[in-house]
């Protein structure tokens, strides 16, 4: 095996890879730094190429952020299995052990995969997600009146905000259930933040940091008995799956859906397999069900979230969508206290506003990963031998920031959107296609450019590679220009709930900017802002409103701030760095607490490593401190 490894590694280093690639490490430092992943990753990108190799630790990985290469590796033609590697963990999300895949961690794109996804189709389809925007709307109107209801002197949460009410739109329109994830915020159930009651939404999310955890810390599922965090989120991955498992057992009892039922439910128990007729077993439906709740809430929660930051940061920016909400008669104002109702049929007319979130999308991809895939033949890339059984990773945040692709590639500028077909590589950049730029949206088959509020024709699935009202296989038009922008991945595994996702962001944000002006606080606004930790202020109309919001995209406060909250150590110390920015001493003392929590539940020195961990956390805080008020605090 040994042998084999080597001889991979020796293969793949023909490949463009970071000249900096210690031994025993490998390009560790490029994820290691979870706040500027987006930039180093990029930076990556655009130094070594679309097609490059980075180690991290022993796992030899392909990155693949040449948009021409990503269409491909990801067409239907091409059928390329998911590495069941990264997956794993997600499965564990919905099924005890990870035993029982998910849609999502279904390595091949045939048999169960294709049953559930043909299968789930229409209850995503545009007509069935406009049916629900009164649903969205209402749910909108309720964080509206948390934000209105908390007074000019009140430090929200935006980002956990967005996520409950992206859950509450899940329950609502997949399980026709109300989660109550905002109503617990607006009664104050939530406690003193997401770590501390375990309502349906802190299991969730307890659920799901621990798996961000088990993906950035290999030994951790090793370990987890060791780690008294571990265990906490061991407890919190079994409650979830208990909570999908009596919300499968709330579903069933209702008896066999109605025939006008377009719940994902109601299509998940309709599923027959056409070779037994029998339907999805109480094991995969649990699975099924538990994935639509997480793959939805988090994604569409932070993606609302950076759109708010950004425009925070972007003062022109926000001017110009409250223009265009004003154009639109959808502007509270001085002369218009109450404007109409906000309607399906704005969302589409709303352009700016979806330049907006398509540059949000594009900078802050929350899917930052891509897709992890695995071919068991040896494949030839533009020239380079890539092994069998070597993991690719398709797309992801180095499709969206490299100069490769994209110019001007790390800055903000819903402008490029005005462009036609911006969506697509320029034929000047595309060295396959020099000289044929693609003509227009006209052209369009990517699905995440899909418009939103028109009048659709109605789609059963999900464009490139999708299957069709007919349930047949579109094979992906060889023809088509590969695109640069991927948030929701392209191909058959495409995200499925991609229009839920736009229509709720879109809604959401429309009604949230057309009552408030969201604004950042002096010290964070400049250019290095957006990859700094956040803390933000929002400023209602006419009165000031601060809002909190912390990193959306990698939730390392919260992580550093849970372990801290965990052991009673320094705990106010460190969350005064967190909120002054002084990333490193939070990440530096939150390593160390690691440390100490294996070597402390080992049974030996565990005293001493506490008590040597208390003062070299404090040391660590104070070297870092920068100004003068903060060591007066400390
Ligand atoms: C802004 C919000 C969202 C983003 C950026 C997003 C992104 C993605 C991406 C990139 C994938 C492919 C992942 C991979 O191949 O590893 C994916 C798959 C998936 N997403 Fe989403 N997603 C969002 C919202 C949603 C929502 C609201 C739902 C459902 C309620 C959902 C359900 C799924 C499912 C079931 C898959 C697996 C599809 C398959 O394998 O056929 N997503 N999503």
């Amino acid at each position: 095996q040994l042998q084999q490894w080597l001889a991979k590694l020796r293969v793949l280093s023909a490949l463009p890879h970071p000249s900096t690639t210690a031994t025993l490490t490998g390009s560790l430092e490029l994820i290691a730094d979870r706040d500027h992943m987006h930039h180093a990753l990029g930076r990556a990108a655009a130094e070594l190429g679309g097609l490059c190799y980075v180690r991290i630790l022993w796992q030899p990985l392909v990155v693949v952020t040449d948009p021409a290469l990503c269409q491909q590796l990801l067409s239907a033609a091409m059928d390329l299995p998911k590495d069941p590697g990264p997956y794993h963990s997600f499965n564990t999300l919905t099924s005890p052990g990870g035993r029982t895949p998910n849609m999502l961690g279904h390595t091949a794109s045939h048999g169960y995969w294709h049953l559930v996804r043909k299968g789930v189709a229409g209850a995503f389809s545009p007509r069935n997600i406009r049916g629900q925007f009164p649903h969205v709307l209402r749910l909108a109107d309720q964080i509206a009146g948390i934000l209105r209801g908390a007074g000019p002197a009140a430090v929200l949460d935006l980002d956990n905000l967005l996520q409950r009410e992206a859950m509450d739109v899940i329950g609502r329109i997949g399980f026709q259930t109300d989660f109550g994830a905002l109503e617990a915020y607006a009664s104050g159930a939530h406690g003193g933040g997401p770590l501390h009651v375990a309502s349906v939404f802190e299991t969730t999310k307890g659920a799901a940091l621990e798996i961000a955890k088990r993906w950035s810390q290999p030994l951790r599922t090793r370990v987890w008995r060791l780690i008294p965090d571990a265990r906490r989120g061991e407890a919190c991955l079994r409650a979830a799956q208990a909570r999908m498992r009596a919300l499968l057992a709330e579903l069933k009892a209702r008896g066999p859906p109605a025939e006008d039922d377009a719940s994902i439910a109601a299509h998940l128990l309709r599923i027959r397999d056409p070779a037994t007729g029998r339907p999805l077993t109480d094991e995969q439906l649990a699975g099924e069900v538990g994935l639509m709740f997480f793959a939805g809430f988090e994604t569409t929660g932070h993606t609302m979230a950076w759109a708010l930051f950004l425009l925070a940061s972007h003062p022109q920016a926000a001017a110009r969508v409250a223009a265009e909400l004003d154009e639109h008669g959808l502007l509270v104002m001085p002369r218009r206290p109450r404007p109409r109702q906000l309607e399906y049929a704005d969302l589409s007319k709303l352009k700016y506003l979806g330049q907006v979130l398509k540059e949000s999308m594009r900078l802050v991809p929350v899917v930052a990963g891509g897709t992890a895939r695995r071919s068991a033949k040896e494949l030839t890339l533009r020239g380079h031998r890539i092994p069998a059984g070597t993991t690719l990773i398709v797309g992801g945040i180095g499709l969206h920031l490299s100069s490769h692709n994209w110019e001007r590639a790390d800055e903000f500028l819903p402008e490029r959107w005005e462009e036609p077909g911006a969506e697509y590589w320029p034929g000047d950049m595309c060295p396959a296609r020099a000289g044929t730029r693609p003509e227009g949206s006209s052209g369009s088959t990517g699905a995440s450019t899909r418009p939103l509020g028109g009048d659709e024709e109605e789609e059963e699935g999900d464009g490139a590679g999708a299957a069709s009202a007919s349930g047949a296989w579109t094979l992906v038009d060889s023809d088509r220009p590969p695109l640069r922008f991927a948030p929701f991945s392209q191909g058959p595994r495409i995200c499925i709930g991609q229009h839920l996702a736009k229509m709720n962001a879109t809604a959401t944000l429309a009604l949230l900017l057309s009552r408030f002006t969201f604004e950042l606080p002096p010290e964070l606004r400049g250019p290095g802002a957006l990859w700094d930790l956040q803390a933000r202020h929002c400023r209602q109309q006419r009165q000031r409103l601060p809002v909190a919001v912390p990193p959306a995209m990698c939730n390392e406060v919260e992580q550093a701030i849970g372990r801290v909250q965990v052991s009673q150590v320094s705990k106010d110390l460190l969350v005064v760095v967190a909120q002054q920015r002084e990333v490193e001493a939070l990440r530096f003392a939150a390593l160390l607490q690691q440390a100490v929590d294996v070597v402390g539940h080992a049974g030996l020195l565990g005293m001493a490593a506490r008590m040597a961990f208390n003062r070299i956390a404090v040391i660590a805080v104070l070297l870092c401190r920068t100004k003068a008020d903060c060591l007066r605090q400390a």
